[in-house]
């Protein structure tokens, strides 16, 4: 009997989940055990809103014990990693993604469309709110933090105050609440945070027998999606501190696989919104999210925020809106 993998997570309602999900793959596909190993980080001993710590808290910890060798791997949500990669470590694999669009939570089943003028709405990433003021509906839109069942209790129950928030909707499906989803929103109208809906699994770049282990979990189409939609957000980084919205689909076309690339800069009051897309070959994913970034910088994404000024909740560390 080999000794269990160490799979370090975070003790939130929503790593454990994914953590699980993923210790059970990773047996299934390899007949090895798998121990979750719990490790608090500065974001979970810290009651300081999201925004003031940066997202790069959560996984830092995590990191910190891969290096130290007191895991074995990590499971991150995609869309929370830093776009600079650390050395020493590795994405050994991207599991195939959840569904990777925003989801509407309202009251009395209600659509987008049918939320009145004044409607509040909450959400705690810059991104959602940019799009949901360029819909120009005279949303009411409000931030809001805390873990998803804080969230949903907005909505509904004795102290909810507000008529809809907006989450994720893979984040609602890992935690079995999806059927309070009132609507799905089509990424037309509001399109998804880079890598949204993917989960990285992460060990040591020179464990080779692990790297190897892990490759089995790993999703082809997933990974050239999250490569696109995060190399177009790296390549913003550098330009432009705006809201930043990407959403990669890889779909069979008449000469093999496509990739299709849709990426947005929105002002946070929605007034500036600029959304262009790009076509290819997965294997050009990178160079693809790349191009459609300069693209949009060539058409003033790093002017976008202007007047604005840039005081809102999405001003991390880490250049991450969510
Ligand atoms: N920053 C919060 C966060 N990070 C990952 C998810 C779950 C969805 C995902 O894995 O992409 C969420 C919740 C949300 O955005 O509603």
């Amino acid at each position: 009997m080999t000794a269990p993998l160490r799979l370090g997570t975070r003790g939130s309602a929503l790593a454990m989940a994914q953590s699980g999900h993923v210790a059970a793959a990773v047996t299934a596909a390899t007949g090895r055990p798998v121990e979750l190993v719990e490790v608090v980080t500065a974001g979970d001993r810290s009651h300081a809103p999201v925004h003031r710590l940066g997202v790069g808290v959560f996984v830092s910890a995590l990191r910190d014990a891969l290096t130290a060798r007191t895991i074995d791997f990590a499971v991150h949500s995609y869309k929370d990693l830093p776009t600079a990669a650390p050395a020493g470590l590795h994405i050994a694999a991207v599991p195939p993604r959840e569904d990777p669009r925003d989801a509407l939570v309202a009251r009395d089943g209600r659509t987008l469309a049918e939320l009145p003028p004044g409607a509040r709405v909450g959400t705690g990433s810059l991104r959602r709110m940019a799009q949901l003021h360029a819909l120009g509906m005279q949303l009411d839109v409000t931030p809001i933090r805390g873990n998803v069942d804080t969230r949903l209790a907005r909505v509904s129950g004795p102290d909810a105050d507000l008529d809809a928030v907006v989450l994720a909707r893979a984040g609602l499906a890992r935690l079995g609440r999806a059927g309070e989803i009132t609507e799905t929103l089509d990424p037309m109208l509001m399109l998804p945070a880079p890598a949204q809906g993917a989960l990285a699994v992460e060990c040591r770049a020179d464990d080779q027998d692990l790297l190897e282990l892990l490759a089995a979990l790993d999703h082809a189409p997933s990974r050239a999606a999250v490569t696109a939609e995060r190399a177009l957000l790296a390549t913003l980084e550098a330009g432009c501190s705006a809201p930043v919205a990407a959403y990669a689909e890889i779909a069979e076309g008449d000469t093999g696989e496509e990739i299709y690339l849709r990426g947005a800069v929105i002002s946070p009051d929605g007034t500036r919104d600029l959304r262009l897309s790009r076509t290819g070959t997965p294997a050009d994913a990178a160079e693809i999210g790349k191009a459609l970034a300069a693209e949009l910088l060539d058409l003033g994404a790093d002017s976008i925020l202007g007047h604005e000024g840039h005081t809102g909740p999405g001003t991390q560390q880490f250049g991450s809106t969510e």
